[in-house]
């Protein structure tokens, strides 16, 4: 069973650099009623009331409990075994096309060509093709095989070897609170995402305040609310507010309020927009003024049946912002899962010509629309469903 977040506590961290490579094995926040995995909320900080409605002022920005009805019950964690099962289905049309490439009978060039252009049609891309193909390759003769199945298997270990730097667990309790900034295309998924996220959150107990900075959409607050746990979540939200504003005043009422997670949920945007990617950077400089710490995540959610595209996204959106993680969704059906290959070329190249800056993960990978279709990244896993 995989943990959703990784728990640190703040007294053992407070000797680790926030860049540091992160240890795995780490107990989960649900077990954190027998351990003392996340400090103790300081007292809330008095909030100003605003006339007759309930809610209480964060400078200008109302802060409201969300009502969810009960009908939503909290869902179980699902096994891992039920979840490599869906991706392997959801993987399916990328992975068909690369494993017919191995149900000859011996290992020739014909092979490595197929093998080539089958890479380069799930959206591997030019350079994380090569690079794959050379190391299969080398393995292919270092190892004597000669039966094509074998080569199969090098493929799923070189793969693997290449993901495995963007698996890492999204840490929470290092900071109180962790402020994490959620951005993306339009329709990416992250007000899905975000939503799943705050589930999982509250169902391990942790909780959570969301900064409802996409200003624009004010569906995307009533999404968000779904998803949200009685009790354990609020929003901060602000009608045609500045999404800065919103986010300065989200962080500062995680604050005083002790919240575990603050959530920011920004409006979607394309890297071609040009003056909506500088209100990005308003954000983080904004957030940093509430918190010298934060954010400490800034995730970009890609959706992964764009291929290339979403490569492209990512670059744009590092350059503006320095990425820390990733959520790459809607792998369920597409033929271009391979740009899970090419974004983890690219993460490489990116530690190599930058290593002061702390390196992309990928956190999270989804397959659907439901709770359960979102789940931790794992490097063999993926290589496996792709090519099982
Ligand atoms: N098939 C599939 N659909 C998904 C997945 N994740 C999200 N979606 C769907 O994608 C659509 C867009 O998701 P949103 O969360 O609204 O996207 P967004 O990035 O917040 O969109 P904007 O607020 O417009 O920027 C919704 O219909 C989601 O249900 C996934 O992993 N698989």
């Amino acid at each position: 069973m995989f943990s959703f977040f990784k728990k640190k506590l703040r007294s053992v961290l407070s000797s680790t650099p926030a860049d540091a490579p992160v240890q795995p094995e780490v107990p989960a926040i649900s077990d954190r009623s027998d351990s003392p995995a996340l400090p103790s909320p300081p007292s809330p900080a008095p909030l100003k009331q605003p006339a007759g409605n309930g809610g209480s002022m964060i400078g200008s920005a109302l802060v409201t409990p969300i009502d969810i009805p009960t009908a939503l019950a909290l869902a179980v964690a699902p096994e891992r075994q039920r979840w490599f099962g869906k991706l392997q289905e959801g993987l399916r049309k990328t992975g068909s096309s690369i494993s017919t490439v191995f149900t000859g009978s011996q290992i020739d060039e014909q092979l490595y060509e197929d093998l080539e252009t089958a890479l380069l049609m799930a959206d591997t891309g030019v350079s994380a093709t090569q690079h794959l193909l050379a190391d299969v390759r080398r393995r292919v003769k270092e190892g004597g095989m000669t039966h094509p199945v074998a080569v199969r298997n090098a493929l799923i270990e070189s793969i693997t070897v290449l993901l495995k730097p963007l698996e890492r667990p999204l840490v929470i309790g290092e900071f109180v609170p962790t402020v994490i900034m959620v951005t993306g295309v339009n329709g990416a998924g992250k007000t899905t995402s975000i939503g799943k996220l705050t589930r999982h959150l509250a169902n391990e107990g942790a909780s959570v305040l969301l900064a409802a900075a996409d200003t624009f959409r004010a569906a995307a607050r009533e999404q968000l609310s779904v998803w949200a746990d009685r009790n354990t979540v609020e929003i901060v939200s602000q009608e045609n507010g500045d999404p800065a504003a919103v986010s300065f005043d989200a962080v500062t009422a995680g604050k005083a309020r002790g919240k575990d997670v603050v959530l920011v949920d920004t409006a979607g945007r394309l890297p071609t927009q040009l003056h909506l990617m500088e209100e990005l950077r308003k954000i983080k400089r904004v957030v940093q003024k509430a918190d010298a710490t934060a954010p400490h995540e800034v995730l970009l959610v890609i959706d992964g049946n764009t291929g290339q595209n979403a490569l492209a996204q990512v670059k744009a959106f590092d350059d503006t912002l320095q990425l820390t993680g990733l959520v790459v969704t809607k792998l369920d059906g597409t033929a271009k899962g391979g740009v899970l290959a090419a974004i983890a070329l690219w993460a490489r190249e990116r530690a190599k010509a930058s290593p002061g800056l702390r390196p992309v993960a990928v956190y999270f990978i989804g397959v659907g629309e439901k709770l359960e279709d979102l789940e931790t990244f794992n490097a063999r896993e993926f290589a496996q469903a792709l090519l099982g």
